[in-house]
């Protein structure tokens, strides 16, 4: 898994760079610029709801797809490395959501 995001994350930051508008959808989306990006990351993440509520297996899995690439995309615009937020995942590994929440709270 970390391969494969490690890999997104290289040839988005490849196509960004190329800035080749013709043969490449993430250049396209670099070029239109982090608002974009970011509308598109919520588009996506509508119609994964949807197929969440309503779809197929297989529909679901192309739409939480879609997600990743476009939030991979947002955080190469932003220049935050997708290890940052593995290592925040693992930060979080092991307390319990419920003891974070009251923690903060109280
Ligand atoms: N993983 C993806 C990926 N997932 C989804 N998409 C594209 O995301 C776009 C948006 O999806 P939609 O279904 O919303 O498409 P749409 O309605 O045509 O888009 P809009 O008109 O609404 O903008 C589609 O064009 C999909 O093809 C992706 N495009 C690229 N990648 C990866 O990025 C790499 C570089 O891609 P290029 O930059 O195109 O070379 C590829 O080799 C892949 O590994």
């Amino acid at each position: 898994m970390t391969d494969t995001l490690t890999l997104l994350e290289q040839t988005i930051a490849e196509r960004m760079a190329s800035g080749d508008v013709q043969a490449s959808y993430v250049a396209q989306l670099h070029a239109r610029g982090l608002p974009v990006v970011a509308r598109k990351l919520g588009e996506e993440a509508v119609e994964t709801i949807v197929a969440a509520l309503s779809g197929s297996e297989a529909d679901l899995v192309g739409e939480a797809a879609d997600v990743v690439f476009h939030l991979a995309v947002l955080l190469a615009e932003r220049s935050v490395p997708l290890s940052a937020v593995m290592a925040e995942l693992d930060r979080r590994h092991g307390t319990s959501g419920i003891t974070e929440k009251a923690a903060r709270t109280s």
